[in-house]
């Protein structure tokens, strides 16, 4: 009897948490319905249907974002006019969920004006994570990976030169200089085409698209990205969309335009080589038609174009400020290269220093300050928080470069902390560390910046040159603002003034010799 009733209670038991476990598994707040044992994450209070949209400021949002991460801890959330983000501050937690599930955390939000109207989902950097974007990825991988990078040192090393040279000769156009190398080196690659003056109609053109990609992407430049519901209006009460049309339109005809000329030249006998060249010349491997492969191609080209003028502004900014730092660089480089020749890709494996500062360049003034969003595609649970899938995911750079415990004394410029053993960062051997390969400052998991291999030795070969040949310092009597930056997605110090001077005569003979 006994047996019986206790048996009689194991069912019961039984069936009652089956039941409770059927029925709460989960729980529901504002709709979305939870897992039991998780939580949504915390976050700033927000009103009523713009949610914390009204708290977020237009220009500049990660400072704000690393501020509340100081309140509600290195995982939070926003309302953004009934949208769901989640803002990330530290290295560890985005590469557990942007590289470690990078199954599902590397899709990207869905704009309306700029995904949509302007791109007819043709643009890879805001693609959802579909097969068309893994096609254009694998494309991206063949044009730009480490292994294909070497080839591309040539232009890198002519567009260098001729930045040293017209720095030297025009200090105040610095913008103008580190513009061309920047444009001029991917320009060649996508395209085979030589940057002379930068007033080109090619290169006219081009940073044309990319100027107005960027008005169209920044936060708030358009209400249907705020308020998706906008795209139901008919064309002729929707200003907006007549103007996608048309912008559309331009850039798709640029595109075209100029993977059309490289296959003519190609007819033609011509043989420079370029990331046209490659797709066509393997056009069936890549399964992409031709508008695809254009746009590919195209935002490989304004993707790099400004950023790494950006980060070598930033660069100027750190020189102009740590003259200490400058004194080391100078140091090293005079060692190892000397004063007859210019540096080159050879010696920056004896050059940590100089690879140092570029990486504590992007880490103090990072040119994605707020990162790129990716959106997950799958609810997920990450230590007891519930991210529910399509949610955006904001890897916020700006407060994950100033994390203290990974990068101590975060606000200043401290290239050491890639040199010495006593800081975390520290990595050997020094022929190989401190380098870019997959640094935060290029993003996380799948979508991780293509590319980083490029941007890397543009960016050592440009300082190294630049430190080699000049001095830069502050101007009597003149300010310089240690954060004046631009607005936009990439951001860069806005025009600040110093003092450039050749680090001797020999410097210019040897210019003038080699041109
Ligand atoms: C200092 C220079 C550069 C920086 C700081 C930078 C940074 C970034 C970042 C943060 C992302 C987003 C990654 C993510 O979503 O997690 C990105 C994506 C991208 N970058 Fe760069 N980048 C630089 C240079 C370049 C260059 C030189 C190229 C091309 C030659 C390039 C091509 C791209 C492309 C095509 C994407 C989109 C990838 C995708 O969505 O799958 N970038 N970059």
């Amino acid at each position: 009897m006994a047996i019986v009733s206790s048996l009689a209670g194991l069912c019961l038991a039984a069936i009652i948490s089956a039941f409770v476990f059927r029925y709460s598994s989960s729980y529901s707040v504002s709709g979305v319905r939870i897992p039991l044992g998780s939580k949504l994450p915390r976050g700033p209070k927000g009103v009523p249907i713009l949610g914390n949209l009204p708290q977020v400021p237009l220009t500049h949002s990660w400072l704000k974002f690393k501020e509340w991460a100081g309140q509600y801890g290195p995982l939070y959330s926003l309302s953004l006019a009934g949208n769901r983000h989640v803002v990330v501050s530290t290295e560890r937690i985005a590469n557990d969920l942007l590289r470690g599930r990078g199954n599902i955390y590397s899709s990207r939000p869905y704009l309306p004006m700029s995904s949509g109207l302007l791109s007819h989902n043709l643009r890879p950097v805001l693609l959802p994570y579909n097969d068309l974007w893994r096609k254009g990825r694998k494309l991206m991988h063949s044009l730009a990976s480490e292994s294909v990078a070497p080839a591309y040192e040539p232009v890198q090393l002519r567009e260098s030169f001729r930045l040293l040279k017209d720095l030297l000769a025009d200090p105040n156009n610095y913008e103008t200089w580190f513009e061309r190398l920047s444009a001029g080196v991917v320009l060649q690659l996508a395209y085979g085409k030589t940057v002379e003056t930068g007033d080109e109609p090619i290169v006219r053109d081009i940073l044309e698209v990319v100027h107005t990609l960027e008005r169209v992407i920044s936060p708030g430049a358009y209400l249907v990205d705020t308020f998706p519901a906008l795209m139901w209006l008919p064309k002729w009460l929707a200003p907006f969309k007549r103007e996608g049309d048309r912008l559309h339109k331009r850039e798709l005809n640029l595109f075209r335009k100029n993977i059309e000329d490289v296959r003519a030249e190609i007819a033609n006998g011509d043989q420079t080589p370029s990331f046209c060249r490659s797709w066509l010349e393997k056009e069936p491997s890549f399964g992409l038609n031709t508008d695809e492969a254009a746009y590919v191609i195209g935002t490989m080209f304004e993707a790099g174009a400004g950023t790494t003028a950006a980060a070598l502004m930033s660069f100027m900014l750190a020189m102009v400020h740590h003259p200490e730092w400058q004194r080391r660089l100078q140091q090293e480089i005079d060692a190892v290269v000397g004063n007859s020749r210019l540096p080159n890709f050879d010696d920056i494996p004896r050059l940590p220093t100089v690879r140092a500062i570029v990486k504590e360049t992007l880490r103090w003034r990072p040119v994605t300050a707020g990162g790129v969003p990716h959106q997950l595609i799958k609810d997920d649970v990450y230590e007891g928080v519930f991210l529910p899938a399509g949610t955006s995911i904001h890897p916020n750079q700006w407060a994950i470069h100033r994390d203290p415990s990974l990068y101590p004394d975060p606000e200043n410029f401290r290239p050491e902390r890639w040199l010495e053993p006593s800081w975390p960062t520290y990595r050997e051997p020094l022929t190989q560390f401190p380098n870019l390969q997959n640094f935060s400052a290029f993003g996380f998991g799948r979508r991780i910046c293509p590319g980083q291999a490029i941007a890397e030795r543009s960016l050592n070969i440009a300082a190294a040159r630049v430190g080699w040949g000049c001095t830069v310092s502050k101007m009597k009597g003149v300010e310089v603002p240690l954060y004046d930056y631009t607005a936009g997605l990439n951001v860069q110090p806005k025009r600040f003034l110093f003092e450039l001077e050749a680090r001797g005569d020999h410097i210019m003979r040897l210019l003038r010799e080699n041109v």
